[in-house]
């Protein structure tokens, strides 16, 4: 997977290149990181990057010249690096919500090119002549696009073949069958009087899949309803949540 990202900030994406899973696969080639800063674009001596929005208003928006040559290096390094069209994305508000299904659309195919705004944002017009798609990552507004493209670059590049060994978790994560995850026990079996439950000690190895599941969909059902909406379960996940609701009923 290619990523370019354009940011006023490089180094804050540290966080994702140098440390854990991501960082991992950065380091293996699996995932590669290119950065394109706004600022080396500047021709000013105070090296600007912000400007002032029409029609007045508080705060600024991203310098229209220095933002757009940014981005054009690096859709252009993209095509170059991988011989495919990147698709350029926006992170904002105003975007697609970012959920697993899109993670797995993002982790497959085309390079990308992640621009993160900062101040107010970016020009409009940008936004209809550059930007192919605007994702969110939730209905907040934070201090710039940094932090949500982390977000969305790592929970795509967990999903390239090969990023997670078969001791992580991808495979199993509940999201990817769209269920809220079940509850996770380790050392020691028992903490202030808290017990592992009895069935994750007994290695029956089909009861334990079984107990995590019906816990998984229980949870669903319990906290986020509207994950089951319009699914079809199949004859054992219907058991096991109707399982659940009379357990929980008592
Ligand atoms: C994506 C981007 C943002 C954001 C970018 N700049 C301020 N907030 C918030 C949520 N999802």
């Amino acid at each position: 997977m290619w990523v370019g990202v354009v940011s006023l900030f490089p180094e804050m994406f540290e966080a994702i290149a140098r440390h854990g899973v991501t960082g991992r696969a950065v380091s293996q080639g699996r995932v590669a990181l290119e950065f394109w800063n706004p600022r080396d674009y500047a021709t000013d001596r105070h090296r600007s990057v912000d400007d002032r929005p029409y029609g007045g208003g508080p705060g600024m928006l991203m310098k229209v010249d220095t933002l757009r040559a940014a981005i054009h290096a690096a859709r252009e390094r993209a095509s170059e690096a991988t011989g495919q069209r990147p698709r350029v994305i926006y992170l904002s508000p105003q975007g697609r919500r970012l959920d697993q299904q899109g993670a797995r659309e993002l982790a497959c195919g085309s390079p990308l090119v992640v621009v993160a705004g900062r101040y107010e944002g970016i020009d409009e017009r940008i936004v209809e002549s550059d930007i192919d798609e605007e994702w969110s990552i939730g209905d907040y507004v934070l201090s710039g696009g940094e932090l949500p493209a982390m977000v969305l670059i790592d929970a795509a590049a967990r999903l390239v073949p090969g990023v997670l060994g078969h001791q992580d978790s991808a495979v199993e994560d509940s999201f990817n069958e769209g269920l809220l995850d079940c509850p996770h026990y380790t050392r020691p079996e028992e903490i202030d009087g808290r017990r592992v439950p009895d069935v994750l000690l007994s290695g029956h190895h089909g009861e334990i899949r079984r107990w995590r599941l019906k816990q998984s969909l229980g949870r669903t059902w319990l906290r986020r309803p509207d994950l089951l909406e319009g699914r079809t379960l199949s004859a054992e996940q219907q058991k096991l949540l109707e399982e659940f609701i009379e357990e929980y009923a008592l």
